[in-house]
């Protein structure tokens, strides 16, 4: 399986950087949160990582072709509405596309593949719901399903579980805990420390373009960073069901 090599990653807008000299290896079988606060680089440097914007340093992906690009990760990116009045099944069909050739049609592993990401995702019994139809969160889990239905080795994922209710916020992330822990990597920008500290196994903190923090979640998430960081003071605990973060006040 692949993982995610960033060397000397930078973006500029500009004559600044707002990704600045990020290095960092991602191995198959992590599950990597990317937090930080608006505006950190958070989305640039996953568009820059799978070479979707110029950059300086170089990135894994960045270097293949687009093909195979395609067929090793998958990218689920920030905005999640649904242009096309088609039904969700033709939707999440959508993420098969770089398993099939010019003009081959889908065989039996790529319904199965769409019929695992929709169950996978609470939409079994959706197929045929025209996906413009749907809510703002079954929009977002439908585009989910997509993503997870073309099986790549690498899915990286802006926010995945914004606009989602808090089961499928806990579903969804015990879902890529899942896949990593089948060997893929994951790699998802996210905002809830709590639900980061509990089910990934790696954060990355990004800050102003740079990387100030990178290991498991308790390592990662003190009361220092948390301050200096998100300026955030939180309630850290230990529990027998993982890490508790909970933000309860703003640092002034
Ligand atoms: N096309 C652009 N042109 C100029 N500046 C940009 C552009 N896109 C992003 N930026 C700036 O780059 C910085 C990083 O933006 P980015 O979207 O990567 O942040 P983020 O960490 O994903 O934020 P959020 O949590 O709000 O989604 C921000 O200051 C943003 O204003």
């Amino acid at each position: 399986m692949s993982g995610l090599i960033l060397s000397h990653l930078s973006v500029y807008r500009g004559p600044c950087p707002v990704v600045d000299d990020v290095s960092a290896e991602l191995r198959p079988g992590e599950f990597v949160g990317l937090i930080g606060p608006n505006g950190a680089g958070k989305t640039t440097l996953m568009r820059a990582a799978l070479g979707l914007i110029r950059h300086k340093g170089a990135s894994s992906l960045a270097r293949l072709s687009a093909a195979e690009r395609a067929r090793t990760a998958a990218w689920l990116p920030q905005m999640r509405e649904v242009a096309w009045p088609v039904s969700v099944e033709t939707l999440v069909g959508l993420g098969r596309t770089p398993h099939l050739r010019p003009g081959q049609r889908m065989g039996e592993a790529d319904r199965a593949a769409i019929a695992r990401a929709l169950d996978r995702m609470d939409l079994a019994g959706f197929e045929h719901r025209r996906a413009t139809a749907l809510s703002g969160g079954e929009q977002a889990r439908a585009l989910i399903a997509r993503a997870v239905a073309q099986e790549a080795p690498v899915l990286i994922a802006d926010e995945p579980i914004a606009g989602l209710d808090p089961a499928h916020q806990i579903t969804t992330m015990r879902l890529f805990a899942g896949l990593a822990a089948e060997g893929r990597l994951v790699v998802a920008a996210l905002h809830d420390l709590g639900l980061a500290a509990r089910f990934c196994t790696r954060l990355l903190v990004l800050h102003r373009g740079r990387l100030e923090g990178d290991g498991p979640p308790r390592e990662v998430l003190d009361e220092a960073m948390l301050a200096r960081v998100f300026g955030l003071r939180a309630y850290l605990a230990d529990t027998p069901e993982g890490p508790i973060v909970q933000p309860v006040e703003v640092v002034t």
